[in-house]
């Protein structure tokens, strides 16, 4: 092939908002879903731009069930509303930092506090506050109870003594934390010195009359022993009844390890006791029964050196803590389980070939049967009568959107119900390719074309490569979005490699502790298959990745100079001390071993070790803030990039974390990128980004 491409690289003409980073940033992004007790009204969260257009702000929206009317705001206010969960009587609890109107002076710095819509409709109403802030709300679904976190200082008895310790600290300036236990940091968090602890709340106080004070509402702290790094943070789910609560403790494993065990709390007392406690696996994602008799819960068994973890559903009886196995022998990763209406099946969700979809496994045994043909399900919702299910569904070609389904059938794609993050249209086509790797094996791939590829018109390729690594490629992204690319005339391959989830536990093994080898190759089989379409320009290809991704571009940099340009973000460097200084080390070094001891994988994988060989342009872009993949990773991949003369960009984000999450922050990252690749793939002349 390959005449220059004369494909757009810095605006589309289509007029689509793909390709302007304003409107782009402007399109409304839904959240989560939640589902009234009698079924018949359904919340979702809103993500739109604020006055200023530098924050997202989260709103909730009322969805038509029938799908007649276009959704309806429910809130608005400028530090905006998460977290809603129907209360029987029909109002809607959400945390908000809003400030509370009867409070006098507004905060200074204002909390997330529980707040109540009525149910028919009016002004929302403060319900309950802490010093922490109030993260999360629990409701037992037949009793209304409810139990809430909030993030208490370590030996403060109550909201006051809680407040007192703060307000020291800041009058002091201090800032320090004191660890005594791994780890010290989660994504983006500090952790300590305040640690999460449940309170149970009971039954919420009635709206007073008008002008009648507002009864103060008695928080009983559930976990007053819960110590710092994890505390009560972990996921939990409250009996029907509210009598008994199931919740995730983080419990040390090893000296410097840590694993998840679920723990069953008596809600009168406080009393509490182990209920799933595996030294080899996970416990996760517990939910209840119907009638409290029995909780459903994911078991992640701990990855070694020689084996990937391996995910199964346990049905556990509550009363003598027997747990069995609901999903032997399914070749797929389940998660998010629920009971259905009846109790007599359990839902969940997996990774199945290039899918998120939804599964339905009998409660007492049986074959696991796939309800839901093509997308990427989340946000379950059980209909209590059992006549719906309503989950928000995505895919690469579609955002996040509630839909309505079938509790029984299978081989559903149900329409979504109007909601306002429906888009008008895309600038290309997606399409789903197989490629074959070497020793045989399929690997999937999505494959985003732009509007005007043809053979008359190939489209230069990005290749852009997921984190995880144990992910797949199977729902929308606002943060990776490739039809921002589509929109200025790439086409952009998105394929799952060896490691990937959805296609068995052999495909992961064949990834394992050999990272630059199988999921390396089949990355290259699939660009080679792909390269082989008319529609698509050989000789203008590009190859990116965040994360995972990150390490792969960054090995692909040192592997091959098959790419005019390699973006890598918030990338692995050097492996080991990626190990040494990411929030969690103990999860990856099961994999890969002690340096010191086992030294091969990390001689054969880590990428800085090949640094000679790259001759390929880099943009470096990371964010201080990302505690995930720490800084010091790209500040070495820079300076060995620097110091060899290899034409490379870094872009820092100083309050950034592993996403870069703010609208102009998520602006200037495209921005740079599409700069980049212009100049690198199409040979334009570099165009720095006005606001850099
Ligand atoms: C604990 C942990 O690191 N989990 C992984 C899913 C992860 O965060 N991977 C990063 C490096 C990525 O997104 O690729």
């Amino acid at each position: 092939m390959s005449e220059p491409s004369d494909a757009p690289t810095t605006a589309s003409p289509s007029g689509s908002p793909f390709a302007d980073l304003a409107a782009f940033a402007a399109l409304p992004r839904v959240g989560g879903l939640a589902l009234s007790a009698d079924g018949r009204r359904l919340a979702i969260a809103v993500q739109t731009l604020d006055h200023e257009k530098t924050a997202w702000q989260s709103a909730l929206w009322e969805v038509d069930l029938e799908g007649r009317r276009p959704a309806r705001r429910l809130t608005r206010s400028a530090p905006g509303e998460s977290s809603p969960v129907w209360a029987p009587d029909g109002s809607l609890l959400f945390t908000s930092a809003r400030p509370d109107p009867g409070a006098g002076e507004a905060a200074e710095d204002p909390k997330p506090a529980l707040w109540s819509l009525p149910a028919d409709g009016g002004e929302a109403r403060p319900v309950l506050t802490h010093p922490g802030g109030i993260s999360r709300v629990a409701l037992a679904a037949d009793s209304g109870e409810v139990v809430v976190t909030a993030s208490a200082m370590p030996g403060a008895g109550d909201a006051e003594a809680d407040a007192e310790r703060r307000k020291r600290r800041k009058e002091a300036g201090v800032t320090a934390i004191l660890h005594e236990a791994y780890p010290v940091r989660y994504w983006d968090s500090d952790l300590g010195p305040a640690t999460p602890h449940l309170f149970w709340v009971g039954e919420l106080p009635a709206e007073p009359d008008a002008g009648a004070e507002r009864p103060p509402v008695e928080l009983r702290d559930l976990t007053p022993d819960a110590v710092p790094p994890s505390g009560a943070g972990g996921d939990l789910t409250l009996s029907p009844d509210g009598r008994l609560l199931v919740r995730v403790e983080s419990v040390p494993d090893g000296p410097a390890g840590r694993r998840d065990r679920l723990v069953l709390l008596e809600t009168a007392t406080g009393e509490a006791r182990a209920l799933v406690d595996d030294p080899l696996a996970d416990l996760g994602a517990p939910r209840f029964s119907p009638d409290g008799s029995a909780v459903v819960c994911v078991r992640e068994s701990m990855s070694t050196h020689d084996e990937p973890p391996d995910y199964t559903l346990l049905h556990v009886d509550v009363a003598t803590g027997a747990a069995r196995e609901l999903t032997p022998g399914f070749d797929r990763w389940p998660s998010a389980p629920q009971f259905s209406a009846d109790g007599t099946a359990v839902y969940f969700l997996a990774d199945d070939d290039g899918r998120h979809a939804l599964f339905r496994v009998p409660a007492d045994g049986g074959e696991p049967v796939r309800m839901t043909t093509d997308g990427a399900y989340s946000d379950l919702q059980v209909a209590r009568d059992g006549s719906a299910l309503y989950a928000l569904r995505s895919a690469y070609d579609e955002p996040p959107g509630p839909v309505r389904l079938d509790p029984e059938a299978t081989g559903q794609h149900p329409d979504p119900l109007p909601n306002p993050g429906t888009l008008a249209g895309l600038p290309g086509t997606l399409q789903e390719v197989e490629a074959t790797a070497a020793d045989g094996t399929p690997v999937h791939c999505w494959l985003v074309l732009p509007e005007e590829a043809s053979a008359e018109r190939p489209a230069p390729l990005v290749l852009w490569v997921h984190g995880g690594p144990l992910m797949s490629w199977n729902s929308w992204s606002w943060r990776w979005c490739p039809w921002v690319l589509a929109a200025r005339g790439y086409a952009v391959l998105l394929p799952d490699p060896a490691l990937s989830q959805g296609y068995g536990q052999d495909f992961v093994r064949r990834g394992w502790g050999a990272w630059g080898e199988a999921p390396y190759t089949d990355l290259m089989a699939a660009v080679d298959a792909v390269e082989q379409r008319p529609e698509i320009d050989e000789s203008r290809t590009a190859a990116m990745g965040g994360s995972f991704g990150g390490y792969m571009a960054n090995w692909i940099a040192t592997q091959t100079d098959r790419f005019r340009a390699i973006v890598t973000h918030a990338s692995l460097w050097d492996v080991d001390s990626f190990i040494g200084t990411t929030d969690a080390a103990y999860y990856w070094e099961k994999e890969w071993g002690d340096p010191l001891r086992q030294p091969k994988r990390y001689e054969q994988n880590s990428p800085h070790r090949y640094a000679d060989a790259i001759r390929t342009p880099v943009l470096v872009i990371h964010g201080d803030r990302d505690y995930r993949v720490p800084i010091g990773e790209a500040l070495r991949l820079w300076y060995d990039l620097q110091k060899r003369g290899v034409p490379s960009r870094f872009l820092y984000f100083p309050n950034e974390n592993h996403w870069v999450l703010t609208p102009g922050n998520a602006q200037v990252w495209y921005e740079t990128v599409l700069s980049f690749l212009a100049e690198h793939v199409h040979g334009q002349d570099w165009q720095r980004p006005e606001l850099l």
